[in-house]
């Protein structure tokens, strides 16, 4: 595959337009989408207009006159399309960290008596982490490590909750979620989605495959910036029952009653706690709009092309690295990643080199392809690039061997 060939799968690209609604720096391939997704250019407007508008003139009028309240809502009712749920059943607040407990908690709530939580060895550790801390505040509870193998020979009549990523942060590998879903509501059990590295990427259809819970990030494929809020997903035929313990006043039925005692609101408004970032949406919401003009499947049928096209390129011209995203694009998100002992240096060379990548211990380069932004002909530099720092072993720079504190 030339790179004239690349630009001719670009040229009919029916998502080519979106790029340039990106504020993306010259002479740079961004694949690190799927950590921090790139500034929508009316995303810098929103926010200087919120700042200037609405904080400036509005002050507090408007906490009504420019909808501030209802922020977390709308912005669930517009994230709702892309993850296959209903208006309603989505909100906004919060991180993914602490969305993890609250889902936590209201399924232990609605299985009571079942004392086990499953979580994948190979999740993301915040996930592992706030399952530890839900167990202990709220247990006792016993968590049960799993991998996508041994998932079904540990469900049994104990395990209340099972808590998966859909696509693997590292690898990129990617649950069935319909058969796992099923799988895991056939042992009682209730299933919950981290779609961090789905949102955006992939279509997920939540209500088609009858998930419990769900919560993911809006700053990496849904482009809504650095630390915007993340999204928590209740069925409806829970949202009455469902209870989640942070009790804060944006989740009470009456927050401008100022009752002395909660009382959940209805819907999935239950799930938000305290007053939310409002800045940060301003971002997401003008990221959202973009959103409007993609068609996901458009997505999905780019991101396979990408990813497809990046491993063959790599693999034929870089033979040192060693696959280890799934083969099969069904079963894989929009991100490819290789495993070297030096993989650390290699990448902080590529980053100097102009495409951006990043790394994950102990060994794993990973590269994230955002659909509405990345071509196929930053593909073909890509690998070129890489090709490039094997070539000239550019990667043996003394200067790489220093790890950085983040990222
Ligand atoms: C699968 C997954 N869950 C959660 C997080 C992070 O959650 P938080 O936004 O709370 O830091 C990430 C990445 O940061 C992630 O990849
Ligand atoms: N959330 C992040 C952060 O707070 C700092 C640096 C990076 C991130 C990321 O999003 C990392 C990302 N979740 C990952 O898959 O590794």
């Amino acid at each position: 595959m030339s790179r004239e060939e690349c630009a001719e799968l670009d040229a009919a690209d029916p998502l080519a337009a979106l790029r340039a609604e990106f504020e993306l720096p010259g002479g740079v391939v961004y694949l690190a989408g799927n950590s921090l997704g790139a500034l929508p250019k009316a995303a810098a407007e929103r926010v200087g207009e919120m700042v200037r508008e609405e904080w400036g003139r509005g002050l507090v009028g408007s906490w009504n006159a420019a909808g501030w309240f209802d922020l977390p809502r709308a912005a669930g009712d517009r994230i709702a399309p892309l993850i296959g749920a209903a208006p309603g059943e989505v909100v906004v607040g919060d991180s993914t960290s602490v969305n993890v407990f609250k889902v936590v908690a209201a399924a232990l709530g609605l299985r009571p008596g079942r004392r086990v939580i499953l979580s994948d060895l190979d999740n993301f550790p915040t996930d592992r982490y706030m399952i530890e801390g839900a167990a202990g505040a709220l247990g006792p509870y016993e968590i049960r490590d799993v991998t996508a193998a041994t998932l079904a020979g540990a469900l049994d009549a104990d395990v209340a909750a099972v808590v998966l990523s859909e696509v693997d942060y590292r690898t990129g590998a990617r649950y069935d979620m319909a058969e796992t879903t099923r799988l895991v509501q056939d042992a009682g059990a209730i299933m919950i989605w981290d779609l961090c590295h789905s949102a955006g990427a992939l279509p997920v259809e939540l209500n088609a495959c009858g998930v419990d819970f769900a919560v993911g990030c809006t700053y990496k494929y849904l482009n809504g910036g650095p630390g915007s809020p993340a999204f928590v997903f209740a069925a409806s035929r829970h949202l009455a029952e469902a209870r989640q313990p942070l009790s804060g006043w944006h989740g009470h039925a009456a927050p401008f009653a100022f009752e002395p005692s909660y009382r959940p609101a209805e819907g999935a408004t239950r799930f938000l706690v305290g007053t939310p970032p409002v800045l940060s949406y301003g971002g997401l919401m003008a990221s959202l709009d973009l959103w409007e003009k993609a068609d996901i499947a458009d997505v999905r049928a780019k991101s396979v092309s990408l990813t497809s096209l990046f491993i063959r390129l790599v693999e034929e011209r870089c033979p040192e690295l060693e696959l280890v995203s799934p083969r099969d694009p069904e079963r894989r998100g929009s991100q490819v990643a290789f495993r070297h002992a030096e993989g650390y240096a290699i990448v902080r060379a590529a980053i100097d080199r102009g495409v951006v990548g990043d790394f994950r211990a102990p060994d794993i380069l990973r590269f994230g392809f955002a659909p509405l932004y990345v071509s196929h002909t930053d593909v073909w530099d890509a690998a070129d690039v890489l090709a490039d720092v094997f070539e000239t072993g550019a990667w043996r720079d003394p200067a790489y061997a220093r790890r950085l504190a983040v990222t």
